[in-house]
C-alpha cells in the first residue's frame, strides 16, 4: 500500500518507523514536511521517498497521514482541497480536531480520525479510530488493518477521543514519568541512573504484560505483591497519603481540559 505522510515530527516518525518495522503488509512511504532538514535525512536513512511538496505526497499515495500540529490541520486540509483525488484516504492524527472540522473544508474527501501513541514505533501502540458515517466499511476496515500492524486498536465514538487521547495518546509520557520517579528513588539510595532506569522500565513492562496476558485487574495484581505486614503495603499507603491516585486523575483532567480548549 502506498502511504503518504504530511509532517515528519515525533508522531509521524513513530508511525513511519512502525510501518517500516511491521511485516504484515507491504507498504511504501512518501513524506514531506515544512522542515527539509528533518524529513529529508530521515527519509534517506530509512529508505522512504522524500517528496518536494505536500501536493506531491498526495499525488503518490493511497492513504495520507496528516501529522502536522493540531492547530495547523484544518488550514492544511483547506490548502490540499483543490488537489485532492476522490479515492485518497486522509487520516488525521491531530488531537482535538474533529472530523466535522476537517470534512467542512474537504467535503468530498474520505477522512478518518485516529489517535495513536508513540509506541507505534515499536509496534506496541494503542490507537483509537473513529469510523465516519459516510465511509464505506471496506475502506474503514482497510485503515483498521493498517493500524493493527502497529499494535492494538479500538474503534471509539469521537466523543471519547479526549479521554482516549489522555490515557493512551499522552500517557506514554505519564508512564515514563512514573518510571523516572522510581529510578530517581533508586538514585537517592545509591544506584546509578542508568541502572535504575533499566530496572524501573523492565519492572513496569513486566507488570503491564502480566495484566494483559492474564487479563488481570490492576488491584488484583497489587494484592499479589502486597505480603501481609510487609514492605509493599507500607509503600502503597505512603504513596496514597501523598495523593498519587488523585495526582494522576488531576493530570488527566488537565489533559482533557487542554484538548477541549486549545490555545
Ligand atoms: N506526539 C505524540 O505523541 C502525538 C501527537 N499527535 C498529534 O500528531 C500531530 C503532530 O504532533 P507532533 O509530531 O508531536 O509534533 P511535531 O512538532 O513533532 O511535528 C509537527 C510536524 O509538522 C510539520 N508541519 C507543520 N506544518 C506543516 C505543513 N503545513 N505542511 C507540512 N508539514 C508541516 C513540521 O515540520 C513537523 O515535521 C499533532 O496534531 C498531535 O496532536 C497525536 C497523538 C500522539
Ligand atoms: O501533546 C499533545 O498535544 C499530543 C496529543 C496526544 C499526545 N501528544
Amino acid at each position: 500500500m502506498k502511504l503518504g505522510f504530511i509532517g515528519a515530527g515525533h508522531m509521524a516518525q513513530a508511525l513511519m518507523l512502525g510501518f517500516k518495522r511491521q511485516q504484515t503488509q507491504s507498504v511504501t512511504i512518501t513524506v514531506h514536511s515544512t522542515h527539509q532538514t528533518s524529513y529529508e535525512p530521515f527519509a534517506a536513512t530509512n529508505g522512504f521517498q522524500a517528496a518536494a511538496s505536500n501536493e506531491a505526497v498526495l499525488a503518490q499515495s493511497e492513504v495520507v497521514f496528516l501529522a502536522v500540529p493540531a492547530a495547523a490541520t484544518v488550514a492544511l486540509c483547506q490548502a490540499l482541497a483543490p488537489v485532492l483525488k476522490p479515492n485518497t484516504i486522509l487520516v488525521s492524527v491531530a488531537g482535538g480536531v474533529s472530523l466535522a472540522q476537517i470534512s467542512h473544508v474537504v467535503p468530498a474527501a474520505q477522512v478518518l480520525r485516529v489517535m495513536p501513541n508513540v509506541n507505534v514505533a515499536i509496534n506496541q501502540g494503542m490507537t483509537a479510530l473513529a469510523a465516519p458515517e459516510v465511509m464505506t466499511p471496506a475502506v474503514y476496515q482497510k485503515v483498521v488493518a493498517l493500524m493493527e500492524t502497529l499494535g492494538a486498536t479500538v474503534t471509539l465514538p469521537e466523543a471519547n477521543f479526549p479521554i482516549f487521547s489522555a490515557i493512551a495518546g499522552s500517557a506514554p509520557a505519564y508512564a515514563d514519568l512514573f518510571i523516572d520517579a522510581l529510578a530517581r528513588a533508586g538514585v537517592k539510595y545509591g544506584l546509578t541512573k542508568v541502572a535504575a532506569d533499566q530496572i524501573a522500565a523492565q519492572t513496569v513492562r513486566g507488570s503491564a504484560q502480566n495484566l494483559l496476558e492474564n487479563q488481570l485487574a490492576p488491584w488484583l495484581a497489587i494484592d499479589q505483591v502486597s505480603s501481609p505486614g510487609g514492605t509493599t503495603v507500607a509503600g502503597l499507603l505512603a504513596m496514597e497519603q501523598a495523593g498519587l491516585m488523585s495526582a494522576v486523575v488531576a493530570g488527566i483532567d488537565a489533559t482533557i481540559a487542554k484538548e477541549q480548549a486549545p490555545s
